[in-house]
């Protein structure tokens, strides 16, 4: 793991904190928007204009940031228009990396060793943290956003005029309220996990594992009112959800200590997430194998021999 320091590379395993032991995730800092018209979005520059085959996605199938716009790209129908790269899932000194391996997408553009070429080849002198996803403006080498909640509405809505699937995730009449449970997931629950997990004193750890529970028994309540989260309208508030509730039992309940139930002890939240799975087109952006070697053999300071677990046994069926 590390990070670039005025576009040089730099081993660093330790993750930032507050003085309290909190961890703290980076702000991402691309921050630009394909727009149908090339206009610019609510931040960054203009000049981003929708056009087929023109922008490229950098994903990790582990990463649950990235497969939330791996989703969208797939449910969208964006899979013709917009190309993909997927990592390595093993995340070591040099970050992520293109190795080949079984489900790994070479990188198309300059053919990179590493995450971290791609980020340099679109601002060579940038510092920073080398995240998934990324999307990325094959016409004029620059990276669009590396922020997952904005490429998500990016993919929502910017390619429909060129015959993107019919569908939006963030309609005008529920986004006050599809912010507000956002705000919760988020902190809760999606960056909830991994402040659980990559909390260096115990009582931090009980702090932020309480906060999770807390949030799940919350969500387990509002599940019981429809079938999504805002009722009988699936939107991105789902996504962004399941793709932690997802990879919940395979590696947070374990690697993370996220135990103080398994998610298929939350009928609503269980049930919620299988019909997830099977909707169209997202099963096949899952992939357990790809998830549990990511956490289990990256995160050598958490499980220092790299054992990958064999469990656990889900049935997903419905
Ligand atoms: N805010 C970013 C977070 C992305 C993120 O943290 N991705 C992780 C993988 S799950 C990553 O690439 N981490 C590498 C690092 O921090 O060095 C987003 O939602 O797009």
């Amino acid at each position: 793991m590390g990070l670039l320091v005025n576009g040089k590379w730099r081993v660093d395993w330790n993750l930032a904190e507050d003085a309290d032991g909190h961890f703290i995730r980076q702000d991402s800092q691309f921050r630009n928007w394909v727009t149908a018209d090339g206009s610019a979005g609510p931040t960054g520059e203009s000049g981003f204009k929708a056009e087929e085959n023109r922008y490229h996605l950098y994903i990790s199938l582990a990463c649950p940031w990235a497969s939330r716009v791996m989703i969208m790209r797939s449910i969208k129908g964006l899979k013709d228009m917009i190309s993909v790269s997927i990592v390595n899932p093993l995340m070591l000194a040099n970050g992520w990396s293109f190795e080949t391996g079984p489900g790994v997408v070479a990188d198309p553009i300059i053919g990179a060793d590493y995450l971290y070429q791609i980020y340099i080849h679109a601002d060579p002198n940038y510092s920073g943290r080398v995240t998934v996803p990324i999307l990325y403006d094959k016409k004029t080498n620059k990276i669009v956003s590396n922020e997952s909640s904005e490429i998500m509405r990016i993919l929502n809505s910017a390619f429909d005029h060129l015959g993107a699937s019919e569908g939006d995730y963030y309609p005008e009449e529920l986004q006050e309220e599809i912010d507000r449970v956002n705000d919760l997931v988020y902190h809760a629950v999606n960056n909830g996990v991994y402040k659980v997990g990559f909390s260096t004193k115990q009582s931090v750890y009980e702090e932020e594992v309480t906060n999770l529970f807390e949030a799940l028994n919350t969500l387990e309540v509002r599940l019981t009112d429809g079938p999504y989260l805002m009722g009988n309208q699936i939107t991105e508030a789902d996504w962004r959800l399941f793709t932690t509730l997802i990879r919940f039992d395979s590696v947070y309940y374990g690697h993370f200590k996220c135990n103080l139930r398994h998610l298929t002890e939350y009928p609503h939240l269980w049930r919620y997430t299988r019909e997830l799975y099977h909707y169209p087109g997202v099963m096949e952006t899952v992939d357990f194998d790809h998830i549990k070697e990511h956490y289990y053999r990256s995160h050598k300071t958490i499980n220092p021999n790299g054992i990958v677990p064999l469990g656990p046994i889900l049935d997903f069926s419905l």
